[in-house]
């Protein structure tokens, strides 16, 4: 064990904040029970401490309403808001829940990332100079202050530290002033200094009247006494102990498990579980019972003098801080017996809303929101100059390839079969080739991205809308950038004979279609090497219907009506009516029979325009919309 000394506790900071209690919580996962009975008070920085798997994030997020009961999933049991009961599951806006792993735009800086959370979430009701002035007060307390204007970065560009990155996310948080904030693992992977900023950074959430819970791995001493509490989860998920840290080391020396001289208290408290088998943890009365006591569970001491078997705990109703709670006059066995409630929505009588109001969703309106989400996403696609001359370099690149390997293809007379065949080879490849460019970003960079997502909608920063309206605003003009950049190139190297502006709108189109799959799969799977897999079986099959490998009328009946589900058959069937109509064919007979083959062949009805094009735009939206339900479903999943 690291010998680190012990240092004094600091003073309790001073409570403003509201103080969650709960009891009797229990949670099943099908017939594996994961917590047992669970206990606590949530009054100034409290954290969790347990062995891997004890259920340290599942309590975190029972308590933070992020686990709905459903099939397979059984949760019950009381929890309390200054005495009154409370529902995590439906105040779970109200609830700022800091993610293990720091969901941040890379390409904002420090100071962006809080300005847009405090614009967003305090509304309309505090000035923009009065949310200024609050994201500047808390980069200062937060130590962010020198590294405010510097970039978040990623795995691609080096931005700030680890810990400025932890500090960043409790800043998103902070700047909302929120009332409950709940953090999964804030110190992990951080060294053991940056660890102690972070924790400092809570202390300082909680003088600001937050209550403050986290789930903790292996903090330093020096850390763990900046918590004012401590629940200790066996790996059985039973409480071994739940009170003040400065009572901790006493409670485990009175049940005969003395903290040996030089030893981090965290760390004893987990060896000492680890090291002893469950009849010896029973029989010494190191775990901790308590009686329920229901609405007047307030105020907690531990208290010695009682016989560690039976109340290793007492809850004393303190009227100063109950907020109104009925005394309960149930104790001991006859308590304990008690039938805790199910945690459900309907369950917990009155609707008790952490400072009323603060549950609803949204602060901020429609267009404030799509103001912001239009200024980040167009920051980010300025910033991320590798992406842009990646995405721009590849199109220029496989353009030029295309312009020189069909070089004058389209200028060749329309007598011959193989002129055709090598005219509408073109037009295919170059189709094919704006179908990949366009979804391809999506599906690699989105799935990057929805933690983001997932973080700020759950946290009411923006509806879903405002968020796509965003991206499809930003994307339909790199869109449109990256079609006439490739145009600008394969038009006059291959010699097109259509309309430049009309073949510009149609693959244009098809773009923002394919980029629509793009984000539609990057909203259902969870990482990118996933999403890269539904690539062959999303886009590959369109090539088969695309009439060029094999023409429509060789495909067997009963699989040709696949090819109405390919947007890339329909840009296909409209840009054949716009570089093969008779008007742009060469003249001549065998020509023109050449050219109408070219789209008899094929199934393609120049009469059908119209509803080629709405096809097109129908898909356009239609994707987007399931990308806006499974996002939705997703994020309902997490919270
Ligand atoms: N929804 C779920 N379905 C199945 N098992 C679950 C679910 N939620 C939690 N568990 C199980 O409950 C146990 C506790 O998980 P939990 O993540 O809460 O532990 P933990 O103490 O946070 O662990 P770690 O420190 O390793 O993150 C694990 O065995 C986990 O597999």
């Amino acid at each position: 064990m690291p010998p680190s000394p012990t240092p004094s506790p600091p003073p309790p900071p001073p409570r403003k904040g509201a103080v969650m209690t709960f009891d009797s919580l229990e949670f099943a996962v099908k017939d594996k029970q994961i917590l047992q009975s669970v206990f606590g008070r949530i009054d100034g920085p409290t954290c969790i401490l347990g062995s891997s798997g004890a259920g340290k994030t599942s309590l975190l997020n029972i308590l933070a309403g992020r686990v709905a009961p459903r099939a397979g999933l059984t949760i019950s049991g009381n929890t309390y808001l200054d005495g009154q009961p409370f529902d995590p599951y439906k105040n779970r806006r109200a609830v700022a829940y800091v993610m293990q792993d720091d969901a941040l735009t890379a390409t904002a800086t420090v100071r962006e990332c809080l300005l847009f959370s405090a614009n967003l979430r305090l509304g309309a009701g505090v000035s923009v100079e009065d949310k200024e002035a609050l994201v500047d007060e808390v980069l200062v307390e937060l130590g962010l202050n020198k590294c405010r204007d510097t970039f978040i970065g990623s795995e691609r560009s080096k931005g700030i530290s680890g810990g400025e990155r932890k500090r960043t996310s409790i800043g998103v948080e902070l700047v909302t002033k929120p009332d409950v904030v709940f953090l999964d693992e804030p110190t992990s992977g951080l060294d053991s200094f940056a660890a102690f900023s972070v924790v400092e950074s809570l202390v300082k959430l909680c003088e600001h009247g937050a209550t403050v819970l986290a789930t903790i791995h292996q903090p330093s001493s020096e850390c763990f006494h900046l918590f004012r509490n401590c629940i200790v989860l066996s790996p059985t998920g039973r409480v071994v102990y739940s009170g003040p840290v400065d009572k901790m080391s006493d409670y485990y020396a009175r049940r005969g498990f003395p903290v040996p001289e030089n030893t981090n208290l965290a760390d004893h408290a987990l060896f000492a579980i680890a090291l002893t088998s469950e009849e010896k943890l029973d029989s010494s009365g190191l775990y901790m019972r308590v009686p329920v006591k229901g609405a007047s569970v307030l105020h907690m001491e531990l208290d010695e003098k009682a016989d560690p078997h039976e109340l290793s705990t007492s809850f004393d109703a303190d009227p100063e801080e109950e907020g109104g709670g009925e005394p309960d006059e149930e104790k001991g066995e006859g308590a304990r017996k008690r039938k805790p409630a199910p945690m459900q929505p309907s369950h917990l009588g009155d609707d008790y809303t952490i400072r009323k109001g603060a549950s609803h969703p949204f602060k901020s309106s429609f267009w404030t929101q799509l103001q912001w989400l239009t200024w980040r996403e167009s920051n980010t696609l300025r910033r991320d100059t590798g992406a842009l001359i990646g995405r721009f370099g590849i199109t220029i690149f496989l353009n030029v390839l295309f312009g020189l390997i069909f070089l004058n293809a389209g200028r060749q007379d329309s007598n011959s079969e193989l002129n055709i065949r090598n005219h509408s080879g073109a037009l295919t490849f170059v189709t094919i080739n704006t179908m990949f460019g366009s979804a391809q970003p999506a599906l690699l960079e989105f799935p990057a991205e929805r933690p983001i997502f997932l973080r700020e909608y759950t946290t009411g920063t923006y509806r879903i809308g405002p968020y796509v309206l965003a991206k499809v605003g930003i994307e339909l003009c790199l869109l449109l950038a990256q079609t006439l950049v490739q145009y600008v190139i394969v038009y006059f190297m291959v010699g097109f004979q259509g309309n430049f502006i009309l073949m510009v709108l149609v693959n244009w189109a098809l773009g923002l279609t394919s980029n629509g799959v793009g984000i539609l799969i990057g909203s259902a799977v969870d990482d990118v090497k996933t999403a890269s897999e539904f690539v062959p079986i999303t886009l590959v099959p369109q090539l088969l219907f695309c009439g060029f490998f094999i023409s429509i009328n060789a495909i067997p009946v009963f699989l040709r009506w696949a090819r109405y589900l390919c947007s890339l058959a329909y840009a296909l069937n409209l840009l054949y009516i716009i570089e093969f109509n008779g008007g742009t064919c060469t003249p001549g007979a065998v020509a023109q029979a050449n050219c109408a083959a070219a789209l008899s062949d094929n199934e393609i009805y120049e009469d059908l325009v119209g509803l080629y094009v709405a096809i097109l735009l129908t898909m356009f939206v239609t994707f987007r919309m399931v990308a806006v339900v499974v996002l939705r479903k997703r994020a309902r999943a997490v919270y």
